[in-house]
């Protein structure tokens, strides 16, 4: 369990993180999405115990990360944002290191290392130094550190960050099975990981929660939640097939991709009236859909206050 009450953290003048409470339990990966500067980094750090608040408070699986803050780094695995420090070690040296900090010992060590090696594929650079490394495999050193001593809580400091999309797909199936007995929270500002992963998003920015629902939550609060899009030939006679049918509110034509979407009044369910319209009138369609929503638009309109106008 991860737990954030009231944290709030100031530099200077400057409020960066102000008033954030929420609780995470076992099995949930939190996102945390924000624009640059919102406040997620400033938070994990709170809880990992790397940066003391100024006021609130932190626990991790029920230990305060100030008063008790041994018991609560045990139970935490954390991944900074960018590369692993140490960056003239090899990975065998740095996970060394690591495992010993973490006081594993004996054949639990040498069972911990072999599994977060092979987890993380990283037999074939563990003698090469980690500043050699690859982007996706520096990020795969970190995420075996993090892991290594089985921590009931994960922070993960936007862990896809650089990676090409083969790797992005690998470290999200990586996150999906680590959650499934864990409690993870982990930022990003890929709004497709957070509907791949999460189970639940937290919107932050100017150090403040926006929003805090399931990603399925956010996408109905999209504009495009429950609409109708569909690839016409003419699309002008579609739109004039569907013109005045009840529950349509309106449309929209997206050149680049060619649809046409067909807004709904209220919560209304258009997919099969749509498609009988069309038909009954002949005209041609293709690739008719009901649409979930668009979390960059929700994204939009919750962060930029000129878009909620
Ligand atoms: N050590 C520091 N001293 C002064 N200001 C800081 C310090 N660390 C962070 N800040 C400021 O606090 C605010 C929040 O920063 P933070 O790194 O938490 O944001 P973030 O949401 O993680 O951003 P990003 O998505 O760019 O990583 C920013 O305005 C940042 O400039």
């Amino acid at each position: 369990m991860i737990e954030a009450t009231a944290l709030r953290k100031r530099y200077g003048r400057l409020v960066a993180v102000d008033g954030v409470s929420f609780k995470a339990e076992p099995g949930e990966v939190l996102g945390f999405l924000g624009p640059n500067g919102a406040g997620k980094s400033t938070t994990m750090k709170m809880i990992a115990g790397f940066l003391a608040p100024t006021e609130g408070t932190a626990r991790v699986c029920g230990h305060d990360v100030q008063s008790d803050a041994l018991a609560a780094r045990r139970a935490l695995g954390y991944l900074p944002e960018g590369a692993p420090g140490y960056a003239e070690m090899t990975p065998k040296r740095f996970l060394d290191f690591i495992a010993d900090l973490r006081g594993l010992r004996g054949p639990l060590r040498r069972q911990r290392l072999d599994f977060v090696i092979a987890r993380l594929n990283l037999d074939g650079v563990l003698a090469q130094s980690i500043e050699t490394l690859s982007k996706g495999f520096k990020r795969r050193v970190g995420l075996a550190a993090a892991i290594v001593h089985d921590p009931a809580a994960l922070i993960l400091d936007e862990p896809t960050d650089g990676l090409d999309p083969n790797q992005k797909h690998e470290v999200r199936g990586l996150i999906s099975e680590l959650a499934r007995e864990r409690t993870l929270l982990l930022s990003t500002h890929i709004l497709e990981e957070v509907e791949a992963v999460c189970t639940r998003a937290i919107i932050i920015a100017h150090g403040k929660i926006l929003a805090d629902a399931t990603p399925a939550a956010l996408l109905a609060r999209s504009r495009f939640h429950n609409a109708v899009s569909l690839n016409a030939d003419d699309s002008i006679a579609a739109r004039a097939a569907l013109d005045g049918m009840p529950g349509v509110s309106g449309f929209e034509q997206d050149e680049r991709e060619q649809r046409l979407y067909v807004f709904p009044q209220g919560q209304a369910k258009l997919v099969d009236a749509v498609a009988d319209r069309l038909r009954q009138r002949n005209v041609v369609y293709r690739g008719l859909r009901l649409e979930h929503g668009r979390l960059d638009e929700v994204f939009r309109r919750i962060t930029t206050p000129e878009a909620k106008a």
